[in-house]
C-alpha cells in the first residue's frame, strides 16, 4: 500500500460489471496540493474520483484514501439544496451534534474561505452557479474534509463564476490548515491554476507529473491527432 501525503490511495484492477474500468491506476499528489485529473472522454476521470469519495466500491483490487474527503459534483443543485447559503453550508453538520456555537463558527469560516460570507443569509435560488458550488465547497470544508475530490465544476460555468471558482480552490488549498484537492477537467486553461497534473487513457494513469508535462504531452497528442486526419 502506498502512503502519500494526505491523499493516499493505491487503486489496483477495477471492474465495472464485466468490464475493467480502472486498470493498475495508482497515483499520488502531495498534502497541500491542488492537482488536475485529465483525459478523453469515459477514460475513468469520475470513477476514480468516486471510488476516492467512497459513492463506488471497487469490486477487485483494494483502495485507501487518507483523511475526511468530500466529493463535490459537477451540478451544484444535486448538492445544494437547502433553502440559504449558511443553511446549506450547516446541513451536514447535523450529524456530529455539535454545540450551536461551534457550527456557528464552522460555517462562518468555511464561508469566509471560499469569499461567500456576506451571502450567508441569502437564499439558494438567487446564486449563481459558480456561488453553489463555493457553498458546496464550503458545506466540506465546514465539515472539516481534508481531501477535496471537484469533478469538472466549472462545465455550466461563465467566465466569470469560472474564476471565482478556481480562486476559491486555491485560496483553500494554499490556506493554513493544509486541504488537499484532486480536480477532474476538460478545461486546459484550468491547469495554470494546478501543482501538478495527472493524464489518463483507457483507465490507466498514462502521466502524472508537471503541468508543462501534461501540457506537452496533450499538444503530442493534438499534433499527432491531426497529421492522421483526425484520427487515432
Ligand atoms: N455506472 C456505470 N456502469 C457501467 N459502466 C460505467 C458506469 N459509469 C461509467 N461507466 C463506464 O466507465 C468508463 C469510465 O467512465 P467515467 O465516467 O469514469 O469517464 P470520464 O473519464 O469521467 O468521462 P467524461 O470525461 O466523459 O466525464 C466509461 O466507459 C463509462 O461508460
Amino acid at each position: 500500500m502506498k502512503k502519500i501525503g494526505n491523499l493516499n490511495f493505491l487503486l489496483l484492477p477495477f471492474d465495472k460489471g464485466e468490464i475493467p474500468v480502472l486498470k493498475d491506476c495508482s497515483l499520488r499528489i502531495p498534502e497541500g496540493q491542488l492537482w488536475m485529473l485529465l483525459g478523453p472522454n469515459g477514460c475513468g476521470k469520475s470513477t476514480i474520483l468516486k471510488a476516492m469519495a467512497g459513492l463506488l466500491r471497487p469490486n477487485q483490487g483494494h483502495m485507501y484514501v487518507a483523511g475526511p474527503r468530500s466529493f463535490v459534483f459537477q451540478n451544484p443543485d444535486h448538492q445544494v439544496v437547502m433553502p440559504t447559503v449558511e443553511v446549506d453550508v450547516a446541513f451536514g453538520l447535523g450529524r456530529f451534534n455539535l454545540p450551536l456555537d461551534e457550527v456557528l463558527t464552522r460555517v462562518h469560516n468555511a464561508l469566509e474561505a471560499v469569499g461567500m460570507d456576506e451571502y450567508a443569509q441569502r437564499p439558494i435560488q438567487i446564486l449563481s452557479g459558480g456561488q453553489k458550488q463555493r457553498v458546496a465547497i464550503a458545506g466540506a470544508l465546514a465539515e472539516a474534509s481534508r481531501v477535496l475530490l471537484l469533478d469538472e465544476l466549472t462545465t455550466f460555468l461563465d467566465e466569470t463564476d469560472q474564476m471565482g471558482v478556481l480562486n476559491a480552490v486555491r485560496k483553500v488549498v494554499g490556506g493554513a490548515d493544509p486541504v488537499t484537492a484532486l480536480w477532474v477537467t476538460h478545461r486546459l486553461e484550468e491547469l495554470d491554476y494546478a501543482d501538478g497534473a495527472i493524464y489518463m487513457e483507457n483507465g490507466r494513469v498514462v502521466l502524472s507529473g508537471t503541468v508543462e508535462d501534461v501540457k506537452q504531452y496533450i499538444q503530442k497528442q493534438q499534433d499527432q491527432m491531426h497529421n492522421n486526419g483526425g484520427f487515432r
